[in-house]
């Protein structure tokens, strides 16, 4: 955009927005400081850390009205967006407060059921309905069980960007499949329904590494592991592999919003390249049928290492049409967009896909390292840590648990909505 273009647009933008009417309406009329404004965008959810605005601001100094409005006016036009709906609560959620503290409470009722660990890898959990669930540590990846199972971690981002994190959320963990939503929609925004000339939609109703063909001879979905090595492998397929790693890496970048690049967390790749039988297997099974370009490495997108407060980023992306909803990047089409939030409703459980729908009616998808994501279209993303799996539905148990209390706590269950009720 020209100069003369982008001050018409910042002239049209100034006149849409009533600063000093917005200042007002949060009691900041003078004296402003950096940390009033941003103790009143925190108290709606919005972090300071997520504007560049404070970067611009010095801690000590104090503005008048005026002047912080021609300090606000020099950021992007999607920030001061974002100010200005923090300022009157144009947000999804209104009443921040108490949607955090019930937030608050499902995580204190799930953080304090009955575990009692019966070996390294095994353990009881009586849930919130006084029933026994049977949970064990995945070893077959020899990491995935040298972890502290205390951990519990959840991380909420509206799609106006407000964000919770509540518990050890700081923490980091591999992302197995829950990457396997974004890989999708990275490779079907690259290939379009081509893709699906390659892999299936259908559930398969196994188990997530079941060696198993539709009858076209395709992995049943994207979201199983036949399914995920064979969408990893289509993208940009004659170039190098590390042109390939760069891609995706770039783009959950993207996702993620952050300046700084992710990393895959290396023992446990190359313990996955040492002892992922069945992926090895699976590769092979899937190589017997014409054109298909295979190659296991590639398949690194489940040992990128994030947080609850990353990879609820990357999430919100998904409820909100494949836009960044911290950076206002359009990272993924909303077509692709549409296509992963289908694809985590019907198959991101596995086994449990059926069930989950059944109870809870969102999107939503789970990975061994005891990572479940859920996605509410429109609304907001929910990243859930808790490494002990149920035996039932190879998901994180306290994950399920949390979920189920949100749920009934906010009635967001795709039949719930009220253009059905
Ligand atoms: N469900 C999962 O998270 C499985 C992912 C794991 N990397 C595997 O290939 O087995």
């Amino acid at each position: 955009m020209n100069l003369a273009a982008k001050s018409i647009s910042r002239r049209i933008l100034r006149k849409s927005h009533n600063w000093k009417e917005a200042l007002a309406n949060v009691q900041l009329e003078e004296e402003i400081t950096s940390r009033s404004l941003k103790k009143v965008l925190s108290k709606r959810g919005l972090e300071g850390r997520t504007f560049a605005l404070f970067r611009g601001l010095r801690d000590r100094a104090v503005y008048s009205q005026a002047e912080i409005v021609e300090i606000i006016e020099k950021q992007s036009d999607f920030e001061q967006k974002r100010i200005f709906n923090g300022l009157t609560n144009n947000l999804k959620v209104t009443d921040w407060s108490t949607f955090k503290e019930s937030c608050h409470d499902i995580y204190d009722e799930v953080k304090n059921l009955d575990v009692d660990q019966t070996s390294k890898l095994d353990c009881t959990i009586i849930d919130k309905n006084g029933k026994v669930k049977i949970c064990r540590l995945p070893d077959y990846i020899p990491q995935l069980s040298e972890v502290d199972t205390s951990l519990f971690a959840v991380s909420i981002c509206t799609v106006d960007g407000q964000r919770m994190h509540l518990g050890d959320s700081d923490i980091y963990y591999t992302m197995q499949s829950t990457s396997k939503p974004y890989t999708y929609g990275i490779t079907h925004a690259a290939l379009d329904d081509v893709l699906h000339e390659y892999v299936g939609h259908e559930p398969s109703g196994q188990a997530f590494n079941k060696i198993i063909l539709d009858n076209d001879g395709r992995p049943y979905n994207p979201m199983i592991n036949m399914g995920a090595i064979m969408t990893c492998s289509l993208v940009h397929h004659q170039q190098p592999l590390s042109h390939r790693f760069n891609y995706f890496l770039e783009n959950y970048k993207k996702l993620t919003g952050s300046r700084s690049t992710l990393s895959c967390n290396m023992p446990v790749y190359k313990s996955e390249l040492e002892v992922g039988f069945m992926n090895k297997a699976a590769v092979n099974y899937m190589m017997t049928a014409p054109g298909y370009f295979l190659f296991l490495v590639i398949y690194f997108n489940p040992f990128v290492q994030v947080t609850t407060e990353i990879q609820s980023i990357m999430s919100a992306c998904l409820a909100n049409r494949g836009i960044n909803p911290l950076t206002g990047e359009s990272v993924l089409p909303i077509r692709s967009v549409k296509r992963a939030l289908s694809l985590m409703f019907t198959c991101g459980m596995y086994d449990y896909s059926g069930r989950f729908a059944f109870k809870y009616g969102v999107p939503a998808k789970s990975g061994v390292s005891g990572v479940t994501d859920v996605v509410i279209p429109g609304v907001l993303s929910m990243t859930i840590y808790s490494p002990w799996l149920s035996t039932h539905s190879s998901s994180s148990l306290l994950g399920l648990q949390f979920i189920d209390g949100f749920i009934k706590k906010f009635p967001y269950h795709v039949f719930d909505s009220k253009e059905f009720l």
